[in-house]
């Protein structure tokens, strides 16, 4: 229940939350997204003290709101800040610290609260948020000043793109006008396509570690904290290596390609870890290597099928399609395990790993046609010059 709160307010909020951004800026989005999770978390914690339930529900609704925007606007502020060359890395960055939160909650929470209490540990989790907000902070200082340098001279544009602290003059009407709610209908077919492969890649993932260390514990002979650790190895692994893979897409492109096969990969892991004698670390490192390729690969195709004064909502609504598809898989494997049991689970994710495998198949056809704006590389930094103008990638190319 506790979860589903979270999910259902996370995903109604990220349907309008990009926009905002897009309308409002990225300090609004920073300090109003972080203010809704540091309350949220606040009264969330105070419930547990008190053992109550409604304002436990309450909490993690406010905290659901703040935390899925939050990753919204920290993305798009990383699109508007890193051209076309370094895009992949500073999404890779992001999600190494996004992974080094999971990481540690997944080796440490638990162990915080048995030496402790529960409520203590949720209490520092309260406190982590606040000390979070020090850095929206920090960010809200270093926009400001940005904001002066592009008042000393009105001649000037500041592009949103621009080396840190210093604004890069662009031609004056390159900014553009502020997105409308119905340029979302004019976004590109391989918008939505990168869209349905985010889900459908994810909702290989993220259910499946939901339910991984109870498979290990109840079908494989794993002790509790060696299922933990085994099922933490995913997370570990995007940790440390999603800064050099986004590094490599940086380099060579082809982020549809390292998508299908990582995608391929994963639907073998699955069918691996229940039908064959392989042992569930070998599987977790395929699944943990796959995901670290895709997750650096797919969210950098955003910013290239969407003009920048799009980004934001363009980006929440990727998020929402992911988290709600996710939703809907969670309550189908919670009910086919239930009813069957593993076996079934794993056809359900070999299933939707094969239609990630087939729509990225037929992504990069699409994308072949446009230039390969996905699978390519932005050597000439044509990509770069467009988001500056508030194009699209695929407008010049
Ligand atoms: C970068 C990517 N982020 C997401 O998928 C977010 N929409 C949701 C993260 C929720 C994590 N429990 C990622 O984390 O790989």
């Amino acid at each position: 229940m506790m979860y589903s709160v979270y999910s259902f307010s996370n995903f109604l909020s990220v349907c309008f939350g990009g926009y905002a951004i897009d309308k409002l800026g990225h300090v609004f989005g920073g300090l109003t997204f972080q203010s809704f999770v540091c309350v949220g978390l606040s009264i969330f914690s105070a419930a547990c003290a008190n053992k109550n339930y409604l304002w436990i529900l309450i909490g993690r609704g406010i905290y659901g709101v703040g935390l899925g925007n939050l990753t919204v606007c920290q993305n798009a502020v990383v699109s508007h800040n890193f051209k076309g060359k370094e895009l992949a890395l500073a999404f890779g960055l992001v999600i190494s610290f996004s992974r080094l939160g999971s990481v540690l909650n997944f080796y440490f929470s638990s162990d915080i609260a048995a030496a402790t209490s529960i409520s203590f540990a949720v209490w520092l989790g309260t406190a982590m948020s606040f000390f979070s907000f020090l850095f929206v902070v920090v960010f809200t200082l270093l926009n400001r000043r940005r904001d002066r340098y592009a008042c000393m001279d009105e001649s000037m544009d500041v592009s949103p793109v621009s080396e840190v602290g210093a604004p890069s003059p662009v031609k004056p009407k390159a900014a553009g006008r502020k997105i409308k709610l119905e340029d979302v209908k004019s976004f590109r077919l391989e918008f939505w396509l990168v869209g349905c492969i985010t889900a459908l890649f994810y909702a290989c993932i993220f259910p499946f570690v939901a339910i991984a260390t109870d498979y290990m514990q109840e079908e494989r002979g794993f002790t509790e904290d060696e299922a933990s650790s085994a099922t933490g190895v995913i997370y570990l692994l995007s940790m440390f290596f999603s800064p050099f893979l986004g590094k490599l897409i940086d380099r060579i492109g082809k982020r549809l390609l390292l998508t299908l096969i990582a995608a391929s990969v994963t639907m073998c892991a699955h069918v691996m870890l229940v039908f064959t004698p392989v042992s569930p670390w070998v599987v977790v490192f395929l699944i943990g290597c796959s995901y670290t390729v895709t997750a650096s690969s797919i969210w950098s195709c955003v910013p290239l099928v969407v003009r920048l004064r799009e980004v934001g909502t363009a980006l929440s609504l990727v998020t929402a399609i992911q988290m709600g598809f996710i939703s809907c898989i969670n309550a189908i494997v919670g009910i086919v395990k239930e009813k069957t049991g593993y076996p079934q689970v794993s056809l359900v994710f070999c299933s939707i790993a094969f239609a990630c495998v087939v729509l990225t198949s037929v992504t990069i056809v699409v994308d072949k046609r446009r230039c390969q704006v996905l699978n390519g590389t932005d050597k000439s930094g044509i990509f770069s010059e467009n988001e500056e103008k508030g194009l699209t990638a695929q407008d010049e190319a």
